[in-house]
């Protein structure tokens, strides 16, 4: 049975999602200062294929035929980032008026098209100023994330209704201090928990400054989530399983709705756990409106390592394509956990992509969309509070330590001549959100 619209609440939102840095370009203009991604690009050996974030997409330029794209797919809503360089291109201090003024066009180019505006104020793009200074090991920095997202609801307050404070805090610390595969590339486990608490403290301190100034609005967080299965029943393998659940999933989820670190992680961890002050729980737990998944695959973990298991597909990242952790994530975060409403805030998959003839066949990502929708509706059938799905992601981008050499969009980016090409997905999804037969 094909996955339907009305097998969701009528006021269910399907979206699709991008981020700044992977889609605009536009990197020297109109005051935008330097990201941690500009500095990394630029480092020998960072990039696979040697590309960075100057030009991507060129959606500085092209958003407006950007935003006609993405109202003819017939979604309700379209999650963006904005990029804190164009705000603050220092981190702090003077306001770039020309960068506020883009982000107030482009709000106001959605509105129009009767696009819902989902904003994430941090998307990975980090001002460089602020890293000379320790980045997110510097606690300071977290005081300036309050500054910016009190800079930012001033001005797009009366426009857009939700905020989500971090994209993937786990990414920006553990992924960018610890394994160093991204920005600022470090590899150091005590510095990437500071960075991690310090992420989460910004959360807090945003969250209570955005409350008094848009008052009514949505605000949230965006959590990577990846539920950890053991490879087998044997002690050993279940232990390693609570492990990846822990340093993945709960070192993020318990100081949000709980207050407190996950304490067999916390022991794990030793002498590299973050310097916690009093009232920082108090910051990282307030209460939020909505929690933002963003849910790839799974992970199968045995004492020596992951598994993969052979008779599951793979995307073009190496993940396992497993729709099921998704309905079984879902379950697990609304039973050990008092959430508010979940969004779906990115889902789906690379596939190396072919242009045949001016159409781009994209069967595996049609059948990766489709278990996953299925995988979203069997968790509400399940009781679990889903308040929306977004596609990872409108269109091909920038998939940062990749380069371009991945392609995530359900629309196809030509980067020889900027050409948009819906691939078959995007027709799939198009049929879904608009509440034709599904008959694809
Ligand atoms: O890789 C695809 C997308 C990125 O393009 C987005 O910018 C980012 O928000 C994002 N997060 C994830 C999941 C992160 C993850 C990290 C480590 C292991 C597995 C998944 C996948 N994606």
């Amino acid at each position: 049975m094909t996955i339907k619209r009305t097998d969701f609440p009528d006021n269910f939102i399907f979206g699709v999602a991008t981020s700044s840095y992977q889609i605009e370009g536009a990197t020297n203009e109109d005051g935008r200062g330097d990201s941690i991604w500009d500095t990394f690009c630029r480092e020998p050996g960072r990039i696979q294929d040697g590309t960075g974030g100057d030009v991507a997409c060129d959606h500085y330029h092209l958003w407006p035929q950007d935003l006609d794209l993405i109202q003819s797919l017939g979604v309700d809503a379209y999650r963006f980032s904005v990029a804190w360089p164009r705000i603050q291109p220092d981190g702090k201090g003077p306001v770039n008026q020309k960068g506020l003024d883009f982000y107030e066009r482009l709000v106001d180019g959605m509105l129009e098209r009767g696009l819902q505006p989902y904003l994430t104020l941090y998307h990975w793009d980090l001002p460089q100023t602020l890293q000379d200074e320790g980045g997110w090991v510097n606690r300071e920095t977290a005081y300036r994330f309050a500054e910016y997202a009190r800079v930012v609801a001033e001005r797009l307050g009366g426009r857009v209704r939700s905020y989500a404070t971090l994209n993937e805090p786990w990414c920006s610390s553990i992924l960018s201090y610890q394994i160093g595969e991204h920005a600022p590339g470090l590899q150091d486990r005590r510095a990437a928990l500071a960075a991690a608490h310090h992420l989460l403290l910004g959360h807090g301190e945003a969250v209570k400054v955005m409350r008094d100034i848009v008052p009514g609005s949505s605000l949230g967080i965006v959590l990577n989530l990846q539920p950890a299965y053991p490879a087998s029943d044997r002690e050993e393998d279940v232990a390693a399983a609570r492990f990846a659940d822990g340093t993945f999933n709960r070192w993020f989820l318990d100081p949000i709705f709980r207050g407190e670190y996950p304490a067999d992680i916390w022991d794990a961890y030793g002498e590299d756990v973050p310097t916690v002050q009093d009232g920082d729980f108090a910051a990282t737990s307030q209460p939020i409106d909505f929690l933002g998944v963003n849910y790839y695959s799974r992970s199968v973990n045995g004492a020596t390592g992951n598994v993969r298991p052979s008779e599951s597909s793979y995307t073009h990242m190496g993940w396992e394509v497993y729709p099921q952790g998704l309905t079984d994530l879902l379950v697990r975060i609304n039973h050990d956990y008092t959430v508010p409403p979940v969004y779906i805030t990115e889902n789906g998959a690379a596939y190396p992509d072919e242009l045949e003839g001016g159409r781009v066949h994209d069967a595996q990502r049609v059948e990766y969309f489709k278990a996953h929708v299925q995988a979203t509706s069997d968790a509400v059938q399940q009781g679990v509070n889903v308040a929306g799905y977004f596609a990872w992601s409108l269109m091909d981008n920038f998939e940062w330590a990749f380069g371009y050499s991945r392609r995530f969009g359900m629309v196809y980016v030509d980067y020889g001549n900027q050409q948009r090409i819906l691939k078959d997905s995007a027709k799939w999804y198009q049929t879904l959100v608009t509440r034709q037969d599904a008959g694809v």
